[in-house]
């Protein structure tokens, strides 16, 4: 479902007289559907490029990245946008909205855009927001003043709200408790049961034990000039 084959990453740093950084070189895995492998390696080895460049909004220098048969690498963003609505979900360390969007609307937007009717998608998302303890009293307003760990919620609830077949996670229980984490690590294990090819950072090692059936050290990818 995700394949990455003899990846490379370079930055270039414009303001520093377009130094160029290589980061990422000969980076290869692949996630089939229904595991969760984790990426792990030192800070500043590469785990968040690397995501970056599968949801594509990293451009990378070399190689290939196929997620549900479309190469990442040389999609255009008519392309991209698509697969981001349908086929690769993609849950942040952080909620990026649009302000004064209520919650429930926030969450119930991904199946909206797919076409499913209002009442499902607002059932749907309905029962993940009561599922991680969003209290009801929140769910029609903007998310924008809600605590961290609120925020994260309700950006789980709309990483999971669609049954995507591919799913990137970035610390998802970084800022939770303990009730709340473990229904985030349940999601994950209903998605990978569904079949979903989940790819993850985790720098909760417990969270990490549970759902990762594979770990993937990408400082095997560092350029040997980088180290
Ligand atoms: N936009 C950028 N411009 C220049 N260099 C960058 C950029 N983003 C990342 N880097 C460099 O790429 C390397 C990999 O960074 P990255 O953030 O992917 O590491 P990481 O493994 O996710 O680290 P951490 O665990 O600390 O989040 C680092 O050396 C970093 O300085």
């Amino acid at each position: 479902m995700i394949r990455v084959e003899n990846l490379s990453k370079c930055f270039a740093l414009h303001n520093q007289g377009g130094a160029i950084i290589p980061v990422m070189a000969g980076a290869e895995l692949v996630v089939a559907p229904g595991e969760c492998v984790g990426l792990v390696g030192q800070s500043g080895a590469g785990k968040s490029t690397l995501m970056r460049m599968i949801y594509g909004n990293y451009l990378s220098n070399g190689g290939r990245i196929l997620v549900g048969g479309l190469d990442v690498a040389q999609a255009d963003p008519r392309q991209i946008i698509h697969l981001r609505r349908a086929v690769l979900g993609h849950v942040s360390q952080f909620l990026r909205v649009v302000p004064r969007v209520p919650t429930l609307q926030v969450v119930a937007e991904p199946l909206l855009r797919l076409g499913h009717p209002t009442a499902e998608a607002e059932a749907r998302a309905a029962t993940l927001l009561a599922r991680l303890n969003v209290p009801e009293r929140l769910w029609s307003l903007s998310p924008t003043t809600f605590s961290g760990g609120e925020q994260q919620r309700v950006n789980i609830a709309r990483g999971f709200v669609h049954d995507y077949p591919a799913l990137l996670l970035d610390e998802p229980t970084a800022s939770l408790d303990a009730v709340n984490r473990a229904v985030v690590l349940s999601l994950i294990e209903e998605a990978k049961a569904r079949g979903a090819a989940i790819l993850g950072i985790f720098h909760d090692e417990g969270a990490r034990n549970r759902v990762c059936d594979r770990l993937i050290d990408v400082s095997r990818f560092t350029p040997e000039v980088a180290v």
